[in-house]
């Protein structure tokens, strides 16, 4: 998939401040973002996040998942550093979209869980596509990359994308709460995230 680079901006945060760079992709003119601090040597691994939309926990602070927490500590973990990159995704809910994600909060309501509830609605799992990754890593001149994640499927992902290498994944747990609980424990069980939380039901 083709991105095309647009512009780029400062972006003063809470913690730190970073370049912001807008890409489009002109196939569905869907946009997306990368936050970057500091800079780097092309065979240098950077330290980085791929972070994929979430309205709800990302900017309505919801405790239903760890998104928001995630993404804070992202920040904080690079500003700590003074150099690495976030790329913002924009595929809610895993590829369904805002409105779908609100059906399958609905269906988790009344028992469903993450997995379950997009199955009842026709999606899979996962519907999310990380081939956008390679180009705008590439183009930000990122090859090598120390990746926040606890999603083995992300970074499996990433190993089929040309020219870029994950030399490490660094965990990335926080925000465990009892809303968010069995969520959590589904994803461990169900999606393979490596999650040290308790997997026994409460
Ligand atoms: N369909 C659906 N999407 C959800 C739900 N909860 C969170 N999401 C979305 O899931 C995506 C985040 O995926 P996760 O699997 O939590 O995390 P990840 O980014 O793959 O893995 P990490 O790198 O470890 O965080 C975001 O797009 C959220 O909007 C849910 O219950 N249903
Ligand atoms: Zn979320």
């Amino acid at each position: 998939m083709s991105v095309e680079f647009v512009a780029s901006s400062f972006l003063p945060t809470r913690w730190g401040n970073f370049t912001m760079h807008g890409f489009i992709i002109p196939e569905t003119g869907k946009e997306h973002i990368a936050l970057t601090m500091g800079e780097w040597d092309s065979d240098e691994p950077v330290l980085g996040r791929i972070h994929s939309e979430c309205l709800t926990g990302d900017a309505l602070f919801s405790q239903r998942c760890d998104c928001g927490y995630q993404l804070e500590s992202a920040m904080r973990r690079i500003s700590e550093q003074g150099k690495g990159f976030i790329l913002y995704l924009r595929q809610e809910g895993r590829g369904i979209g805002l409105i779908n994600k609100i059906r399958a909060y609905d269906l988790q309501d009344q028992g469903y869980d993450t997995v379950a509830a997009n199955i009842k609605l026709g999606f899979a799992a996962d519907m999310r596509d990380f081939s956008i990754c390679q180009p705008m890593l590439a183009h930000l001149g990122i090859h090598k990359v120390r990746l926040m994640t606890n999603n083995p499927q992300k970074i499996k992902a990433m190993q089929d994308a040309a020219g870029i290498e994950i030399v490490e994944r660094v965990p990335l747990e926080v925000g465990d709460n009892p809303y968010n609980h069995f969520y959590l424990q589904t994803k461990a069980k169900q999606m393979g995230h490596l999650l040290k939380i308790d997997r026994v039901e409460k």
